[in-house]
């Protein structure tokens, strides 16, 4: 796992979007080869949508090629209702980029059989080939998608009953009133999440910070579903500032050097190799910058990337 830290909350979610665009540009997508990406909704993704829609106008990204997978839905919300994650979809992303309709895969919480929906969903996945990069947000209690605390570590897509907690962050999308939160959701599992090829990440705020903090630093627990990233061979957290507050100060220099490993290592590189399925390469840094911690040195960080300080990134650890 590596961990990206930046000043605030539009820096952090510009980032992420970089990266994105990074990933679908040099994976080139086609028809025959769609890039399938997975998405989540909350407040957290909204500025890295944003970003996404920008750089598409500007010619930057294309989304005509790219398969979408939601992770999650309320169940028994109508799809046209304001709070739905089909709207929240369509409004922040959907609409405002070239994306082929029949491409996008949300969760249906009004299917007449949900658990049938479930196991379709997974399949349409698998028929793809399995997620290229999913990109989440983490809930307070460090729950990703809707997998609440205590869920299965091998969980996949599924009726989920919902949080306490989590109904309570969410009574801000509907008046503040707890009664019209709906109480369960249809969620990928955490095990749908740790198939995908890489695993990205938003975490703004301090609201976020103790989820962070038994991510990064506790063991790998169902309590917080996060911490599964641990087991991750590519993920990825982006984080601002105030969601590090609970971190130690030694994690939060430990990943901080990190980076710039990887920043001063990007300067010098050789062609690259395919690994798997993930494009890395041997790269020149000096000796003594090779330790084991900077393993992740060694990823490729292509030329086309945006070689600022704010954007350079990668790990497989
Ligand atoms: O970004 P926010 O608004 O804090 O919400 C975070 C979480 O909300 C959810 O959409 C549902 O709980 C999660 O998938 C997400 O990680």
């Amino acid at each position: 796992m590596r961990l990206i830290i930046r000043d605030d909350t539009n820096t952090a979610a510009d980032y992420v979007a970089e990266y994105i665009i990074e990933r679908i540009n040099t994976f080139a997508p086609t028809a025959e080869k769609p890039f399938v990406l997975g998405l989540p909704t909350g407040s957290s993704p909204v500025p890295i949508y944003s970003a996404l829609v920008t750089a598409h106008s500007m010619g930057r990204i294309s989304f005509r090629h790219v398969v979408t997978f939601n992770m999650d839905e309320y169940v028994g919300l109508p799809r046209e209702h304001p709070e739905s994650y089909y709207t929240f979809m369509h409004e922040n992303l959907f609409n405002h980029v070239d994306v082929d309709s029949d491409n996008i895969n949300i969760l249906n919480g009004n299917a007449p059989d949900l658990q049938e929906e479930c196991t379709m969903y997974e399949a349409k996945i698998h028929k793809y080939g399995g997620i290229q990069l999913f990109l989440g947000g983490v809930g307070s209690d460090g729950h990703i998608a809707f997998n609440e605390p205590g869920s299965s570590l091998s969980s996949r897509t599924r009726l989920k009953s919902l949080a306490y907690e989590t109904m309570l962050a969410n009574a801000r999308f509907f008046n503040g009133d707890m009664s019209l939160v709906p109480r369960m959701a249809l969620t990928v599992g955490v095990q749908t999440i740790m198939n995908a090829k890489e695993v990205v990440i938003i975490a703004t705020g301090a609201s976020k910070a103790l989820a962070i903090q038994s991510a990064i630093e506790g063991g790998v627990n169902h309590m917080c579903t996060l911490s599964c990233l641990q087991l991750h061979p590519c993920s990825l957290v982006v984080v601002d500032q105030d969601a590090t507050m609970e971190l130690k100060v030694k994690t939060v220099a430990y990943f901080r050097g990190v980076e710039r490993t990887i920043q001063k290592s990007a300067k010098t590189r050789r062609p690259l190799v395919q690994t798997n399925g993930i494009h890395s390469e041997l790269d020149e840094a000096e000796p003594d910058e090779l330790s084991p911690d900077s393993m992740s040195s060694r990823i490729h960080i292509p030329q086309s990337f945006p070689v600022r300080s704010a954007t350079i990134s990668y790990g497989s650890t």
